[in-house]
Formats: C-alpha cells, structure tokens, sequence
C-alpha cells in the first residue's frame, strides 16, 4: 500500500508488510526518520533500523531492538507501534521533545528477520534464526546467546539442536554482528533496551552471573519507575530486577555485551502475558501492550538523557 495510514497498528503482520510499512513510513516522515541498512542476515534478507533524529552529528544515541527471537510477535507489533508514537509525539510530548532534540533513537524492528519469516511459512513458534553449517544436523542459533559477553557461559547450550545454542563462536551470526559493527562504530550509545515477550519483566545485567553490575541500584530504582509507569496505564504488574536473580542464569546475551561495552543502561523486557497465551498473545492486546510499554520506554530514556 502506498501509505501508512492504511496500516493496522492492531493487527499482526509478514515481514514483506513490515518492511513495506518501514519504507512509506521512512517517506512521510523524512524530517525525522530515516532508514539504515546495518548488513544482511543468513538467509540474505536486509537488516534494517531506524534512525529517529533531529540533525547534529553523533548524539548520544538510544538503541531498541524488537524480534530477536522471531516468534514472540508481540515484540515486533510493539516496536511498530512506538515508533508512529515517536513521530505523533515529537513537538507535543514535552519529555520526548526533549530526548529528540538531544538524542538519537534507533530503533530495530525485525532483528531476527529469517526466524519471523520462518514463523509465518512454517513453524509459528520458531526462535532462533536459520543459519546452517557443514555437518551440523540441527539449524539455526539462539541471537540471545550469541554476544561475546560471557559467550559459552551457563545459561547457554553447546549443542546445536538446543533452543539456546550460543553457535560456533561470539558474533558467529551476522544478525549479531551487525548490531556490534553498528553501535561499537557508532560509539556514542547510552542506552540499550532488547525487548522480548513473555513474562512481564523489566531486567538489567548481569545474566551471565548473580553478581551486581556497579550502577545496580540506579538500574534497580530506574526499573521500578520504569514498571510504576507501566502500571499506570493498564494496570499491568511486572517483576523487576537483575537477570540472573529475577528470571534465571543466562550467558552471551544482549544486554550483558551493551553494559560490557559501556552502555551503562542495558535493560530487556519481557512483554505480555503470563503464560495464558505465551507466543500466541492475542492482537487485540497489541496496542495496550504498546501503550503501557511506552510508559516504561519514556522513562529510561528521560533517565538517559538526564544522567
Ligand atoms: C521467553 S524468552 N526467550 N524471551 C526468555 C529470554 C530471557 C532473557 C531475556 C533477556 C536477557 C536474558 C534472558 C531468554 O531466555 O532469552
Ligand atoms: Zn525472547
């Protein structure tokens, strides 16, 4: 379609409808939004991000990825969501004017782009990508276990059958490479935010180990602001907390290698629900989800901007 305005922020969508969006998106709000090509995953499908910025050169930057495990749809939904909120709030929304007028937002939709195809042709409930190598019977690595932060580390599996194998070596997927070429070139990220569903959690580092990351109560108290203002809206309750001690041990994760380089506010969520629906979230809740997620959203990054 040649327009956004015909698309459903309430539905669920195919990856060829997602990077048709991202394109008339890109289009009708060019003053603010533009699209980068950070490589190309396994299966050759682009990788893209979105860049939300009001000029300058270098600011300090905000990172949001959605999709890395391609079957929690929710996550994509919501990204979709937030970044139409973005260009309906710049210059009405006086937090978010502020963040805009002194930082960028990236924001990566589909992060996992052959495992979201994957789930719409094959199997619904796929997770990792689809990367195959010489005499390996089994396909497709886990992008959550892939960074080199605590690579090959408990929480993480060695066998390629598994849903968590870490793959061959840190960064083995270009998924993952990606990210790291784009945001170590980058090298002025302050913030970092993975999303993922379900549970309805709000985590920081460390996944890798029980022990504290040296910001853990500014992350701790950042969090719970974070899940007061998500409440807010729907009345949705989230756990908080460190990785390892809210959910489980979990090692060559995201937001480990963002802290380790130096993005000192990593956060992942877990969206919606608790288990009645799982994967399977209904898309009359994409838009709640969104809503009350963007609450949470602001906050952190009011919180970047402002320390
Ligand atoms: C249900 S799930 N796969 N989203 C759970 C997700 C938990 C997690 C999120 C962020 C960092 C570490 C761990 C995972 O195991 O990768
Ligand atoms: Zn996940």
């Amino acid at each position: 379609e040649r327009s956004t305005s015909s698309f459903s922020y309430s539905s669920y969508h195919t990856l060829e409808e997602i990077y048709s969006w991202i394109d008339n998106f890109v289009t009708e709000h060019s003053d603010i939004v533009s699209k980068i090509q950070i490589g190309n995953s396994f299966e050759n499908r682009s990788i893209l991000v979105l860049k939300f910025s009001t000029g300058g050169s270098q600011h300090p930057a905000i990172w949001i990825d959605t999709g890395i495990h391609s079957r929690e749809w929710i996550t994509h939904a919501t990204g979709i969501w937030t970044a139409n909120k973005i260009v309906s709030d710049y210059g009405k929304d006086r937090v978010l004017t502020d963040i805009l007028k002194a930082m960028d937002i990236f924001i990566e939709l589909v992060t996992n782009p052959d495992g979201f195809a994957f789930t719409h042709s094959m199997n619904r409930l796929w997770r990792k990508n689809k990367s195959i190598r010489p005499g390996i019977f089994c396909i497709g690595v886990d992008l959550n276990r892939n960074w080199k932060s605590g690579f090959g580390g408990n929480g993480s599996n060695s066998n390629p059958c598994s849903e968590t194998y870490h793959g061959p070596s840190p960064q083995s997927e270009p998924e993952v490479a990606a990210i790291v070429n784009f945001i170590t070139a980058h090298g002025n990220f302050k913030a970092l935010i993975s999303i993922h569903s379900y549970s309805q959690m709000l985590m920081y580092p460390y996944g890798r180990s029980l022990e504290p990351v040296s910001n853990h109560r500014e992350l701790y108290d950042l969090a719970k602001d974070a899940v007061e203002a998500l409440y807010k809206v729907h009345g949705i309750e989230y756990f908080f907390g460190s990785i390892s001690t809210t959910l489980y041990v979990a090692s060559g994760i995201t937001v480990d290698w963002a802290y380790d380089s130096g993005i000192k506010y990593a956060f992942s969520f877990e969206l919606r629900d608790t288990g009645r629906y799982g994967f399977l979230l209904p898309a009359t809740q994409i838009i709640p989800t969104a809503q009350e997620t963007w609450m949470a959203l602001r906050t952190i990054m009011e919180h970047t901007l402002n320390h």
